[in-house]
């Protein structure tokens, strides 16, 4: 992969290349990072905040005796050139928090995937490849690789879906998630998304989750359907492209975040808008 992640713009791209890491293994993916902050030791560490980042970037800045700060929604370099300043929600979601780690090295952060976009591919770009070695020893594999289980039974991701129909509290039951949101998404070629109120009243699984307990995500078209607009909502689908929303309260704060918004009941107007896209696409 060395050469794809120099396309989107890696420099250096520093390799660990051994078969005992075909599966992830917390204890030797850490020792392998230790090893390379001990050799290398660069400023700044930045993991994906996903199951697999979520587990690693602890035990990581636990063994270096560093600072992370998870679930980061920006950064920037401070005004030295060397510091960051990581952004991240706080006080459930109420604040804003800019956290610095001024004294040890590496400073570390949790990103969510979608909250920065890839850039494009540049097939001539240049880079070095280094290669690096870790010993590895059975005492390093505490735990051991015995099955991969796929949860979600197919269907689009809403992390990689260009296109998401959200359902939250407004839809009332599970039907409208199995029924008229997934028509919808089907017709565009998108998934189905909802609110923790629609996940905590047991309407749709939690993968489909979208906020800060949740995913974020960033389609080209979130369509919230009886969705309220709630700030810890907004905090997973406001990087969207455009957002849709169709609400029969006027006043929902989905309304200010939205690009069209449509004021009126979601089980008339989804079943339009599906057979209006049909009827346009010639499905
Ligand atoms: C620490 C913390 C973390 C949280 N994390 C998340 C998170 O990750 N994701 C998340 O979504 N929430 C999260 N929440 C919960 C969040 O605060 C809201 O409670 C939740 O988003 C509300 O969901 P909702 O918009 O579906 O429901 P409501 O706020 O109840 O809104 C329902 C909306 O549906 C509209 N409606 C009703 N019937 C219809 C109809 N027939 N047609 C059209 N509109 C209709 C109503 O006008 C209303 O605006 C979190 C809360 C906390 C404290």
């Amino acid at each position: 992969m060395a050469q794809e992640l120099i396309a989107h713009g890696a420099r250096k791209v520093y390799v660990y290349d051994d078969p005992k890491f075909e599966h992830y293994n917390t204890t030797a993916f850490t020792k392998a990072l230790v090893h390379f902050f001990n050799e290398v030791k660069p400023n700044v560490y930045l993991v994906g905040a996903t199951n697999i980042g979520r587990d690693l970037g602890p035990r990581v800045a636990n063994s270096l005796q560093t600072g992370l700060t998870a679930d980061c929604t920006n950064l920037f370099v401070d005004d030295d050139g060397k510091t960051i300043v990581w952004t991240r929600p706080a006080l459930g979601g109420n604040i804003m928090a800019e956290i610095v780690c001024r004294n040890n090295r590496p400073q570390m952060g949790t990103v969510r995937p979608n909250v920065f976009k890839k850039p494009e591919a540049d097939a001539n770009a240049k880079g070095e490849v280094i290669d690096m070695h870790v010993d590895l020893t059975e005492a390093d594999f505490l735990t051991k690789f015995v099955e991969l289980i796929k949860l979600g039974g197919g269907g689009v991701k809403i992390e990689e879906a260009d296109v998401i129909v959200s359902g939250g509290r407004g839809m009332n039951s599970a039907d409208p998630f199995n029924g008229m949101l997934k028509e919808l998404a089907d017709v565009l070629g998108g998934a189905v998304g909802a609110s923790r109120a629609a996940v905590d009243a047991g309407w749709i699984d939690a993968l489909h989750q979208v906020g800060q307990t949740g995913k974020t995500v960033g389609p080209k078209i979130y369509i919230a359907c009886g969705i309220s607009g709630a700030i810890q909502h907004l905090a997973g689908m406001s990087g969207s492209d455009c957002v849709i929303a169709i609400n029969k309260d006027e006043d929902a704060p989905i309304f200010q975040v939205a690009d069209f918004g449509i004021v009126g009941d979601a089980f008339e107007i989804v079943p339009k808008l599906t057979a209006a896209i049909k009827a346009a696409k010639g499905m």
